[in-house]
């Protein structure tokens, strides 16, 4: 596996500080020297430079859009640079709503791409159904061509062209959804397995399903968008918005081998670790483990040695 990794050190998309620490949390963690263990050629692309955007107030009840929007320019740019140059790439954040610009990126280096989108949240809500106005929770109506008639102009926002269409969606970890958000995901007749089908089915059957999904017409190159809150807690405890009852480690890894196998993966986000909102210094450097191993698992760790 020949790997890019881009570091996308933002926390605009949502109010808690430190979530702009994860791409270096994770590096520390040992990702470059651990993918090279295991055989991959990497390519680590550093960190991207995010400039800050004064006197950004709220349109509506959205809050930072327009340093959401620039930056999400920037990561669209260099994730499009990364597959040109060869790479499956690696996007670390950061939160959540910089999978605008890693999917709009990747969808205009491979113009027909599958979404996995593991993560308590849909992070659908547009920006006149989020209850909270945090660009996080609202990535995936940017992006999904069914909705682009729901988003209002935002600044900065305007180079975005909606890349994905709702049945080359699926959502898996789900628990944790807005009325809104589950109002969407119906109308558009998205595929969801939330924690409950992961519990009625298992994680091997739900991964099955997923691919006669995502697969059943022809076979196209997976985007896998990790929110590292789709674990439950006591597994991820350094995130921003911990929700219980969430996917066991050996679940969490059994998705990223399950895709890894695939052969088609091409792009992976892994965003939301948060290192301050760690109870322990401890804390936050096993969810940064935690974050790496998922990441070894995408590029061939197997568990049998
Ligand atoms: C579920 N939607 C939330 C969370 C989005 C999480 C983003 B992610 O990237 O971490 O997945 C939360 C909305 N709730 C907040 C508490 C009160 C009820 C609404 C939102 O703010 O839209
Ligand atoms: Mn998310
Ligand atoms: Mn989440
Ligand atoms: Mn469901």
């Amino acid at each position: 596996h020949s790997v890019g990794i881009i570091g996308a050190p933002f926390s605009k998309g949502q109010p808690r500080d430190g979530v702009q620490l994860g791409p270096d949390v994770i590096r520390e963690a040992g990702l470059v020297k651990k993918l090279e263990g295991q055989g991959c050629v990497v390519k680590d692309y550093g960190n991207l430079i995010f400039e800050d955007v004064s006197n950004d107030e709220p349109i509506g009840r959205t809050k930072q859009p327009r340093v959401v929007g620039l930056a999400n320019k920037q990561v669209a740019d260099a994730v499009q640079r990364v597959k040109n140059d060869g790479h499956t790439c690696v996007m670390l954040g950061g939160d959540h709503s910089l999978a605008i610009g890693s999917i709009h990126g990747h969808a205009a280096y491979r113009p027909e791409l599958s979404v996995v989108w593991v993560d308590a949240h849909a992070d659908i809500n547009t920006p006149l159904t989020s209850p909270t106005g945090n660009i996080h929770g609202q990535p995936m109506s940017y992006l999904i061509r069914e909705l682009c008639t729901k988003i209002p102009v935002l600044p900065n926002f305007s180079w975005i062209k909606p890349c994905i269409a709702a049945q080359d969606v699926v959502y898996i970890g789900l628990r944790d959804v807005d009325p809104e958000e589950h109002h969407i995901l119906k109308h558009l007749g998205i595929k969801t397995f939330c924690m409950t089908e992961v519990d009625s089915l298992g994680i091997a059957k739900v991964m099955e399903q997923m691919c006669d999904h995502i697969f059943s017409k022809i076979k196209k190159p997976i985007h896998l968008s990790y929110d590292i809150d789709a674990l439950d807690p006591s597994v991820a405890p350094a995130t921003g918005t911990p929700v219980i009852g969430g996917l066991t480690y050996r679940e969490g890894i059994y998705i990223t081998e399950y895709v890894c196998q695939t052969g088609l993966l091409s792009a992976v986000d892994v965003v939301e670790v948060n290192p301050k909102q760690a109870k322990r210094e401890e804390e936050a450097r096993f969810t940064a483990n935690v974050a790496v191993d998922l990441v070894l698992g995408c590029f061939g760790r197997v568990r049998e040695g």
